[in-house]
């Protein structure tokens, strides 16, 4: 079985976050590990309140994971601010090469609370993206960490050639903000790839980004190049929105339990 781990924010609706990255691991038949970076007070609806786990207690939760595991994937999510990001960074050096580490660059949840602070956004781009085998920000992520504005899919490519200047081996942009067609694009430099799709529902679904990036570190561990993984992760993600739900009052959420076992 492959060894997961997941670095990122605690929302306790289940809906994005931690949670939905061991939901998505585990229907694909992974272990998951996770490391806190930061607690919220969230449902389906909002977030209320966000407290950061100090950088000394998630360095020693990393510590503890890497002298117990060997990790087949990285996954990272919400950092909340520099001293994790590069606490996580310091982290990332002392692996092997030949992990692949996704990073999901989130900056803002659904409702607009910040997840990111705003002086971190360079730290992250000079420290963190040059340590990982993908970045899978979503279009208004791309625009800001670009500074492009993406009206298509032209622009998402022209966004990801300036995010590969800071050297992720991967820019992966995904499109489920596009106004038409979910497409989603991958660049390396060499190369290029689009990933269509239909839009299967106009409904708010919480955690898509964070499943994308998780099922996208499975694929990877699982030694898939990236067009086949990233292909698989869409087809998942297909799949999961299908089956979509309303465990609350606010926003759906994914199902990742749509006879999805197995990878
Ligand atoms: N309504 C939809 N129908 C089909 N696929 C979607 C839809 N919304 C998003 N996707 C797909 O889900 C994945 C997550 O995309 P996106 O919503 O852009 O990310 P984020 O959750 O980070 O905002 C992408 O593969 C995207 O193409
Ligand atoms: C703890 C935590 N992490 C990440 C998010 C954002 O999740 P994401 O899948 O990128 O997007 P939405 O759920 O906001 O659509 C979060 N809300 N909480």
């Amino acid at each position: 079985m492959l060894n997961i781990l997941t670095i990122a924010g605690f929302d306790p609706s289940g809906g994005a976050g931690i949670i939905a990255d061991l939901k998505t691991i585990s229907s694909l038949g992974g272990y998951g590990i996770s490391v806190v970076t930061a607690i919220t007070a969230q449902n389906t609806s909002r977030i209320t309140a966000i407290e950061k786990v100090s950088p000394l207690m998630v360095q020693k939760q990393l510590e503890a994971i890497v002298q117990d595991f060997h990790l087949d994937g990285i996954k990272i999510g919400m950092l909340y601010d520099r001293e994790i990001i590069k606490t996580v960074a310091a982290f990332l050096q002392t692996l092997k090469s030949s992990t692949p580490v996704v990073l999901d660059p989130v900056l803002l949840s659904t409702s607009g609370s910040p997840l990111l602070k705003e002086e971190a956004i360079a730290v992250m781009k000079a420290e963190l993206f040059p340590c990982c085998t993908a970045i899978t920000p979503n279009l208004p992520e791309a625009e800001s960490l670009s500074g492009i504005t993406i009206k298509n899919i032209a622009d998402m490519e022209k966004a990801a050639l300036e995010l590969l200047k800071y050297h992720p081996r991967w820019v992966i942009v995904k499109g489920g903000h596009l106004e038409g067609e979910p497409v989603d694009i991958a660049v390396n430099g060499k190369e290029f790839y689009h990933f269509s799709g239909q839009r299967l529902t106009r409904k708010e679904i919480r955690g898509t980004g964070c499943t994308f990036s998780s099922a996208l570190t499975f694929y990877l561990a699982r030694g898939l190049a990236m067009k086949e993984a990233v292909s698989r992760t869409k087809a998942y993600m297909e799949k999961a929105i299908i089956k979509s739900f309303r465990p609350g009052q606010g926003h759906h959420v994914l199902n990742h339990f749509t006879s999805l076992a197995g990878g």
